[in-house]
């Protein structure tokens, strides 16, 4: 999966994963001790929250790689959007961002050796700025929150723009955009649409969207 925070990649990669009869793969947030820290000094701690992302996934990558369809509910290469906005932002340095690029490179060379070389699939949840905000929002993650002050709302406009550019320039394989504020996935026949777009890409064929 890949979309923007709150776009809804955990609800799809759960369903999706169920419908596959197929492991998920989440970020788990809760879990990360670095998260919150970077929200309130995203200076100080931008970089190691890359790293502590970059491994993560890494090891995901690695273990979802060994069987058809497994679900991640975010790709690694959205990792390098949210990184390169980090360095234009200057909460990570140059320096720091070439330490990055040549451990990611390290770490996709080896990923080149595994049976896969990329997903099958890249599903992106395109959902409109107001659609995340509103996510967001009835989720609750406090650090999450904008408020006038923490500067929230302009880095999630700067990353929501930045990565409509992104999934177009997504070239590893075939890719799926879903309209996600048309669906209502929780809806049966909203999922089975959804769905039935997902299996037509999967069989590797074109998906018609009425
Ligand atoms: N590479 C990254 N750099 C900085 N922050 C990241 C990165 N990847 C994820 N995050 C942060 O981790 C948190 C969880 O990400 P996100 O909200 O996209 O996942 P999610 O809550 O599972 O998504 P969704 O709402 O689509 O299910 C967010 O606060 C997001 O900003």
């Amino acid at each position: 999966m890949a979309g923007m925070i709150g776009a809804g990649k955990t609800t799809y990669t759960t369903k999706i994963a169920g419908e596959l009869q197929t492991e998920p793969f989440y970020e788990a947030v809760d879990e990360n001790p670095i998260l919150n820290k970077y929200y309130e000094d995203p200076g100080k701690y931008g970089f190691a929250l890359q790293i502590y992302f970059l491994n993560k996934r890494f090891k995901s990558i690695k273990e979802a790689f060994f069987d058809q369809n497994n679900v991640l509910d975010r790709s690694i290469y959205e990792d390098a959007l949210f990184t390169k906005i980090n360095v234009e932002n200057g909460n990570i340095s140059e320096e720091e961002y070439q330490l990055y690029l040549e451990l990611l490179n390290n770490m996709m060379e080896e990923l080149s050796t595994l049976p896969k070389k990329a997903p099958d699939l890249m599903i992106y949840l395109d959902a409109s700025f107001d659609h995340i905000l509103s996510n967001i929002q009835k989720r609750g993650r406090s650090f999450e929150q904008p408020t006038k002050e923490n500067g929230l709302l302009d880095y999630y406009k700067q990353l929501h723009t930045a990565y409509g550019d992104w999934f177009e320039q997504y070239n590893h394989g075939p890719k799926l955009k879903i309209d996600a504020d048309r669906y209502d996935v929780t809806q049966k026949a909203d999922w089975q649409d959804v769905f039935a777009q997902i299996q037509t890409k999967l069989n590797g064929e074109e998906v018609m969207v009425g």
